[in-house]
């Protein structure tokens, strides 16, 4: 079928906030005619997409695979001692939820609430994440929902390397809970929960979750792919229609082929915190400067247009675990026996699949105590005192595992490993993003802003100590990777123990270098024994800056971009109001994670959900509509009516 050049609404990216908000809308009222636009391909019934186990080859950069955008540093930066930082995000429709790791967690109450916004309470938002979820594990909390769209559960199977993480977790501090996602909990671990659904094994992401479903039963939902939204055309400064433009560059004499689509009633933009600012600045809407010097006609001067970008940042360690430990590595690293034999159990049985699981199967959120925030330095004292002393639910850093290396497997040694993902859940460092030219296929000037703020050092070093300690007494530690770890002086009491002898020799039996001795190039390292940890690793002031360098070169980003359209007051800085109307527009809303004022300490796509539901019901109340639920069946994925879904086998 044709596409109409003409809607009443028009949905610019499809990710989570964006698929949220058309099959929200598309399904409250048949006769709405609604047009979602997104860069990227389509994912339906990509297998791809939907085996959750694959995840990791969403971050290939070859030039085959176009789900990720990688954004660079246009500068290099002295705070990461002159190094450029990478930034993914999705370039597919579902946005992250098509590609991410599929991480189930949520922001504490006090993140909403530190919003001071208006209908952006924890409270107020209470109910939306119930809509929003069909959760498939038992639970004491009555924070969850259990007959929305988006499927969460423990996957298909849970390693016994998460049960040696949780046991582990307890002895250093950390104790066990079944559920942390309560809003509440900020120092405990668990089971890690995954948008897997427990009956069909796949990734629950948000195009099949709100698009497809509407487009399987109406047809006022029309989808465009392939298609970057350029700008935004107004008429003064009231909104009527977008501008697309092929999602590749081919040519064409060198000339944009823009294609028009007009909107009666509203214009969305979600195209993700570094995608929304350029088709702002591109439409005329930003910083006067900016657009006087791009030679762009100003529309609204909003100077808060693409600042304030945050993040959460990641560093993450390898160990060595024991040679019958069940890990990725083998499958991740091509061995064609493994490939063979996990993609065949996908096939015969998704649900109970080694292969629906994201392998990321137990987590904690941690605080520090007072004796260890006398070590943190009087930067982040100063930011304890005022940003998370008095908010209890506000967890310092995250810390997961995950069973193999994340890591490229052509530059590690044979072996199993897994990582330890440490994540700063609140850096104080701040980047930003601009236009460097009205033409869409030009590269943005952007800047991540990674570690500009010294504050955030402390916390990512103190972190770093507490996931070692975890590994060295855990049953299945083997030994630390060398080349994953802060380069300690070889003297120190903190220096790395790479792989020890006698798991060597169970792995190369017939090797005749395993054991040779040459100093501190190689030296066979002891037998290891969990039970015989019993005092934590001392680190001298040499070795914190050792730590501290590594985290310079290394840290990298979480993909949970947000804040650069930030909702609140203008005079601030602000883009958006709380009914997310775009300052100085009219019928212009934006609705995805560049809205957040301020940082969520959570993996992000529950929150992109939630905004695009918050959104959805805002401008339902604008058109006079009503979102309608139960949302339309998720293809694939029933829900029974009126059983709970922890109940239904
Ligand atoms: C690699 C990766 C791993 C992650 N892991 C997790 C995890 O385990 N758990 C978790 O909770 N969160 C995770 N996240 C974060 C989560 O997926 C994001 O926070 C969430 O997807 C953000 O939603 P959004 O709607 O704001 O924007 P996005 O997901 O960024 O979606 C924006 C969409 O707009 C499209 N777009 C951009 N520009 C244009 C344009 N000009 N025209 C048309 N379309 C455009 C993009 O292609 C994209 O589809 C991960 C993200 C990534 C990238």
């Amino acid at each position: 079928m044709g596409h109409p050049e003409e809607v009443d609404v028009i949905v610019c990216g499809g990710g989570p906030a964006g698929c949220v908000v058309a099959g929200r809308l598309a399904f409250a009222e048949p006769n709405l005619k609604v047009m979602l636009i997104e860069g990227g391909a389509n994912n339906r019934d990509d297998p791809w997409v939907y085996r959750p186990g694959i995840y990791v080859r969403n971050m290939q950069r070859d030039g085959v695979n176009d789900k990720a955008t990688f954004y660079t540093d246009t500068m290099k930066s002295s705070h990461l001692r002159g190094r450029q930082s990478i930034v993914p995000c999705a370039n597919i429709l579902g946005g992250g939820s098509s590609i991410n790791f599929q991480m189930y967690t949520r922001a504490s109450a006090s993140d909403w609430d530190d919003f001071k916004t208006d209908g952006w309470s924890a409270q107020d938002l209470l109910p939306l994440m119930k809509r929003l979820e069909n959760y498939q594990k038992p639970s004491n909390s009555d924070s969850h929902g259990y007959d929305g769209p988006i499927a969460i559960s423990n996957g298909g199977c849970v390693s016994a390397l998460a049960q040696d993480f949780l046991r582990a977790s307890d002895a250093i501090g950390v104790p066990f809970s079944d559920d942390i996602q309560d809003l509440d909990t900020a120092h405990g671990s668990e089971i890690w929960a995954k948008y897997i659904n427990r009956e069909t094994g796949r990734r629950s992401d948000a195009a099949t979750a709100y698009v497809h479903s509407v487009m399987d039963v109406q047809n006022n939902l029309f989808l465009r792919t392939n298609a970057r939204v350029s700008r935004v055309i107004f008429e003064g400064n009231k909104a009527v229609g977008v501008a697309y433009v092929p999602a590749r560059n081919r040519g064409h004499g060198g000339k944009l082929m823009e294609t028009i689509v007009r909107a009666r009633k509203q214009v969305v933009i979600s195209s993700g915190t570094l995608g929304t600012p350029q088709i702002l600045e591109r439409s005329g809407v930003g910083s006067k400067d900016l657009m006087q010097q791009m030679d762009i006609k100003v529309v609204s001067d909003l100077p808060g247009v693409g600042e304030q970008y945050q993040d959460h940042y990641t560093t993450l360690s390898l160990y060595r675990v024991s040679n019958e430990s069940f890990t990725l590595d083998d499958f991740l690293r091509g061995d064609k026996e493994a490939q063979k034999e996990l993609f065949q159990e996908w096939e015969t049985a998704p649900h109970k699949a080694r292969l629906s699981s994201n392998a990321i199967d137990a987590g904690f959120k941690i605080r520090p105590t007072e004796e260890e925030l006398k070590e943190m330095g009087p930067e982040f004292n100063e930011l304890w005192d005022r940003y998370f002393k008095d908010k209890p639910d506000k967890p310092v850093m995250f810390g997961s595992i995950v069973s193999g290396a994340y890591a490229d497997h052509s530059l590690l040694p044979p072996g199993k490993y897994v990582t330890m993902f440490q994540y700063l859940e609140y850096p104080a460092s701040r980047g930003k993003i601009h236009i460097s030219s009205r033409n869409p296929y030009s590269e943005p000037y952007f800047d991540s802003g990674f570690m500009n703020n010294k504050a955030d050092f402390a916390p990512i070093r103190w972190s770093y100590k507490k996931t070692r300690e975890l590994a060295r007494r855990m049953d299945a530690f083997r030994g630390e990777l060398t080349s994953h770890h802060p380069h300690f002086h070889p003297g120190s009491e903190a220096a790395v123990q790479d792989i020890d002898i006698a798991t060597a020799k169970q792995m190369l039996p017939d090797a005749l270098t395993v054991g040779i001795h040459m100093g501190t190039w190689h030296r066979p390292g002891e037998k290891f024994d969990a039970a015989k940890v019993h005092h934590d690793i001392k680190y001298t002031e040499e070795d914190d800056k050792a730590i501290d360098d590594w985290i310079a070169d290394h840290v990298e980003t979480t993909w949970h971009s947000l804040g650069t359209c930030a909702m609140k007051p203008r005079e601030q800085g602000g883009v958006v109001d709380p009914r997310l109307n775009v300052f100085g527009t009219t019928n212009l809303k934006v609705v995805d994670l560049s809205i957040c004022p301020d940082n969520l300490g959570t993996n992000t796509y529950s929150s992109a959900l939630l905004v695009g539901e918050k959104g959805a019901d805002l401008i339902a109340e604008d058109l006079g509509l009503k979102v309608r639920t139960p949302h339309a069946p998720v293809p694939h994925a029933p829900v029974p009516a009126g059983v709970r879904a922890t109940q239904v086998r």
